[in-house]
């Protein structure tokens, strides 16, 4: 078993510090060759959600620069991706064509939609899986995460390659066995699109207000415009006869309460001065109103506040 994790940052330090604790060979292809050293001489410093810190020896973990390093003799059985959606470009689109094997398996962590597709036609044949996460990791430092929140991670297979569940099943177990809550999505389509409305409501509001999740329930005002943000992208969804479930708004607001110290992902990204992910989250219900001829003024509007912070 060799697991690849693509993109040493917050999720991939999570979930490939704690995959090479529990024991499996993880190797970490990071974007630039000072991250790779330093992962190999110190490892990773993993702070837990209840404060409990733990240090993953750099000797149970491989990092090399993404690109730079030629080819393993040996392809993963596992390829991880965890960048960002925008990191996913024709140089990345290459060096995976380069690393996968006849028996690799790739899973996709990122938020929003449109990198499945763009990845299955980079690599045609190789079976891709879905990942949807509630955890909550921060990357401290190039070798230092927090696991700020735990969550459930569900694995699915991408829609149209229902046969090869069984491996899916086989990494939710290596998953399970590294301290993570996964399990297996029969409809991981079906996640993807109740991720994507529940960040496409929360991110760009609290983005653009400067606010925790929690404080955006503190309002009526506030509360009005989550609601017009769900209720037109269900309207979108039902154009597309997208399945959601009939409670989403309800749904937002338990996320935004169970989760109300966090600084979302959009608003962390702002505050760093980092791309965000607007384009592939209330970009792609735009793009999909207008193809329908639907008004979503209220995502077009978002989107575009936004993208000219
Ligand atoms: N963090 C979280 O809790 C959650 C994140 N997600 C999703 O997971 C995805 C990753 O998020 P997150 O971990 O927070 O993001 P980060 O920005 O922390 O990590 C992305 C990593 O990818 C690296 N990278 C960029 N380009 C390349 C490349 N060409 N080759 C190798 N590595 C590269 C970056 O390197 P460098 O730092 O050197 O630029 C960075 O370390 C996002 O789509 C996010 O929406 C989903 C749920 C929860
Ligand atoms: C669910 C939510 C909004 C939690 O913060 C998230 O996924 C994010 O911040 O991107």
């Amino acid at each position: 078993m060799q697991i690849d994790i693509i993109g040493a940052g917050a999720l991939g330090l999570l979930f490939g510090g704690k995959l090479a604790a529990s024991g499996v060979p993880v190797r970490f292809w990071t974007r630039t060759a000072e991250q790779a050293a330093k992962l190999n001489k110190e490892g990773i410093r993993l702070t837990e959600a209840d404060g409990s810190t733990t240090f993953v020896n750099g000797k149970r973990l491989k990092a090399f620069p993404a690109g730079e390093s030629g080819v393993p003799d040996r392809a993963a059985e596992w390829l991880v991706l965890t960048t960002k959606q925008r990191h996913i470009d024709a140089k990345l689109l290459s060096f995976l064509k380069q690393i996968v094997g006849p028996e690799s398996k790739v899973v996709c962590f990122q938020n929003g939609i449109g990198h499945l597709e763009l990845i299955g036609k980079a690599l045609p044949g190789i079976p891709l899986y879905a990942a949807i996460t509630t955890e909550g990791a921060k990357r401290l430092d190039e070798c230092s995460v927090n696991r700020a929140g735990q969550g459930t991670t569900q694995i699915g297979v991408n829609r149209d390659m229902a046969d090869l569940e069984s491996h899916a099943e086989s990494f939710v177990k290596l998953l399970v066995k590294a301290g993570f809550t996964a399990l297996l999505s029969k409809d991981i389509g079906r996640e993807v699109y109740r991720k994507l409305l529940i960040n496409a409501v929360i991110n760009p509001l609290t983005a653009l207000w400067r606010l925790n999740n929690g404080q955006l329930l503190e309002n009526d005002e506030r509360m009005g415009l989550l609601q017009q943000l769900c209720d037109e992208g269900l309207h979108v969804y039902e154009a597309y006869g997208i399945p959601h479930d009939a409670d989403m708004f309800n749904q937002i607001v338990k996320v935004c309460r169970s989760t109300s110290t966090n600084i979302s992902s959009m608003l962390k990204d702002v505050q760093q001065g980092a791309p965000t992910e607007i384009d592939q989250i209330n970009g792609k219900i735009v793009e999909m109103a207008h193809s329908k001829g639907i008004a979503v003024p209220g995502h077009e509007m978002v989107w575009r506040l936004v993208r000219a912070l």
